[in-house]
């Protein structure tokens, strides 16, 4: 009887596996090339070397960040990356947390197009500010969602109705992290909108599927960008030892990653096997990656492995208490201020 159940389990997994890897392989991969590619947060780290690879390829290019030197920087790095005379390049100084500021932003970029709406929105700007969160205040908290979710969701809806409104039947393409799967120590004024983001990816596949909008959403482990070394000066150092395991990735190997699923038409991108562990233990009701066979096994090593590595970071944190209660005492966190 076990046998034969056993037998049936293997039979359902193969067919299905089958049934919806085929569609797959058959479907044609986007290509770049000719297309407006629309990246905030395209001046610094894995939106620049997003920037420069769809560059390399043909693209159009539009950058947009608030810092115009980095922007001026990022994009001499553009033209210097061109593969034809007839590509427009161009950088953009917006702040993005409004829906005026992210409509602007778009706008400005649609001109040297005639009007026309970019192919690609590509969400990467954001920023994390790790601490302790009994030391954050109101106003950080708030800011955490400024630096994530709020960046990302209002650049996606000026996105979304220009591309209704113009019928281009585009692609958005969000940035989240794998923080947006779960949470860490120290990571509390940005998890939360991390998983926001996912949300709304979650929420907007479905729902621009009215208008023939691809929706992605990219789910990266540690990149070694000009951002990493910023949140690194307010990184509690036992959140640091703990990231450590997650092997990082440089930008341009990230964004390899993050355009390869792109190119697959994954919703979830994960470009490691960390961030693969996480996606497939996560998943809900989101659609499979690329193959149903290799996400069961990865949600099974998930189980056992992801529970072996949270007790051991459970029982870090646990280490650290007396360590922390001396630097609470040294920094007189509780004294009216
Ligand atoms: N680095 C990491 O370890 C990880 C990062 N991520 C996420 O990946 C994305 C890219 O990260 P990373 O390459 O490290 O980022 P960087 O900090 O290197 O670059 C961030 C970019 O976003 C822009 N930006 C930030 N705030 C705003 C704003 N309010 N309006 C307009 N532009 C803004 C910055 O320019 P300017 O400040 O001039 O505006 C810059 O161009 C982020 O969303 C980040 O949260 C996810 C996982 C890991
Ligand atoms: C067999 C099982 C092994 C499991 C190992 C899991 C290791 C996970 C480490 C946590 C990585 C946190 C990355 C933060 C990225 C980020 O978003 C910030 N840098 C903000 O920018």
């Amino acid at each position: 009887m076990l046998q034969l159940t056993l037998v049936g389990v293997v039979f359902l997994v193969f067919t299905f596996g089958t049934i919806m890897i085929w569609p797959m392989s058959s479907r044609s991969r986007w290509n770049p090339s000719g297309r407006h590619c629309y990246i905030t947060g395209g001046s610094s780290g894995l939106g620049l070397a997003l920037a420069i690879l769809f560059t390399k390829r043909g693209a159009d290019v539009s950058i947009v960040a608030r810092n115009k030197e980095n922007l001026d920087k990022a994009l001499a790095q553009l033209e210097a990356s061109r593969v034809n005379p007839n590509q427009i390049l161009r950088a953009y100084s917006y702040s993005l947390g409004t829906l005026g500021g992210a409509t602007d932003a778009l706008e400005a970029a649609c001109v040297p197009h005639g009007g026309q709406t970019p192919d690609a929105v590509f969400l990467c700007a954001g920023k994390a500010t790790p601490g302790f969160f009994i030391e954050q205040t109101e106003e950080s908290l708030r800011k955490g969602m400024d630096d994530t979710y709020w960046l990302a969701a209002q650049s996606a809806m000026a996105a979304s109705k220009r591309m209704v409104r113009t019928h281009t039947e585009g692609k958005i393409v969000f940035v989240s992290s794998v923080l947006g799967y779960f949470g860490l120590i120290g990571y509390s004024t940005y998890s939360p909108g991390k998983h926001a983001i996912r949300g709304l990816a979650e929420t907007l596949r479905q729902e621009l599927l009215l208008y023939s909008i691809d929706v992605q959403i990219y789910m990266p482990v540690t990149m070694y960008s000009p951002g990493y070394d910023e949140e690194n000066k307010t990184k509690p150092e036992l959140v640091l030892k703990i990231e450590e395991s997650d092997g990082g990735l440089t930008p341009e190997k990230a964004a390899e990653g993050l355009y390869k699923g792109v190119q697959k038409g994954d919703f979830h991108i994960t470009d490691t096997f960390v961030a693969n562990l996480f996606r497939a233990s996560t998943r809900g009701s989101s659609p499979f990656g690329s193959s149903v066979l290799k996400d069961v096994f990865f949600g099974i090593i998930a189980m056992i492995g992801l529970t072996m590595w949270r007790k051991d970071v459970d029982k870090q944190v646990k280490g650290h208490r007396e360590a922390h209660a001396e630097y609470l005492e040294s920094k007189n966190t509780f004294a009216p201020k």
